[in-house]
């Protein structure tokens, strides 16, 4: 019988398990040359992440001005099709996952993905990375479906952390992400969250408010003993 506090574990994807920038801002910029708009140079573009993709392209758009919402939507479709294609070129797991992920199992910890990127697109992510198998649910922004406000509900609303803990099984259960989105969903869900400091954090690591911040994989296991 393991000592270690958590039972079950819900991760972010972008920014906290997976390095996808590079994908994310090429998709991005393949939609803003199709639309006629300039590039985000491909760094910036971490500060786009942790909405997913629609608000990923429309923080870019509307950087630049804006554009009509049915031409909005047509650009959109395109940077999916794009990323359909393009979504592990050059994404890798963070240095230090697998080993972490390793370890967590080894311990009998159960593990789930809560992404606010669509749940097939995080699936073929991870199965392309060999990583889909360490997961008992991918719950991406439109697996729970649209709210009565005709909004998916994805972080920051808390409904796909439950689910994921309530997939897990367990009530020791602790959520890891990178932005205020995770940190909302998880105090919303009224589970402890530690903030991967390394990610696309929208702010100060230190003030999203989570519980602990961790600057490197290496220090979420410490991190969530110290709970
Ligand atoms: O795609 C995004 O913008 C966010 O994805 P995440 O929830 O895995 O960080
Ligand atoms: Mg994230």
């Amino acid at each position: 019988m393991s000592d270690f506090p958590f039972a079950a574990i819900g991760f972010d994807l972008d920014g906290t398990l997976l390095d996808t920038f590079r994908d994310l801002g090429a998709a991005v910029n393949h939609a803003l040359e199709l639309g006629g708009f300039d590039p985000v140079p491909v760094d910036s573009s971490k500060d786009l992440i942790g909405g997913g993709a629609k608000i990923m392209l429309a923080r870019a758009v509307d950087q630049q001005g804006g554009m009509p919402e049915d031409e909005f939507r047509a650009l959109y479709k395109q940077m999916l099709a794009y990323y359909a294609e393009h979504n592990a070129d050059h994404t890798r797991p963070y240095p230090g996952v697998e080993p972490m992920l390793d370890e967590l199992a080894e311990m009998g910890v159960t593990m789930a993905v809560v992404t606010n990127k669509f749940e097939e697109f995080a699936t073929q992510v991870l199965t392309k990375l060999g990583l889909a198998d360490r997961f008992v649910a991918i719950i991406g922004g439109n697996s729970l479906g649209k709210g009565d406000d005709g909004r998916y509900l994805a972080k920051p609303a808390p409904e796909p952390v439950l689910h994921a803990q309530e997939v897990c099984g367990s009530t020791r259960f602790a959520f890891v992400g990178d932005s205020s989105y995770d940190v909302k969903a998880a105090r919303g869900a009224g589970v402890p969250i530690v903030v991967a400091g390394y990610g696309y954090c929208d702010g100060d690591p230190a003030g999203l408010g989570g519980d602990v911040v961790i600057d490197s994989v290496a220090g979420l296991i410490p991190a969530l003993r110290a709970l």
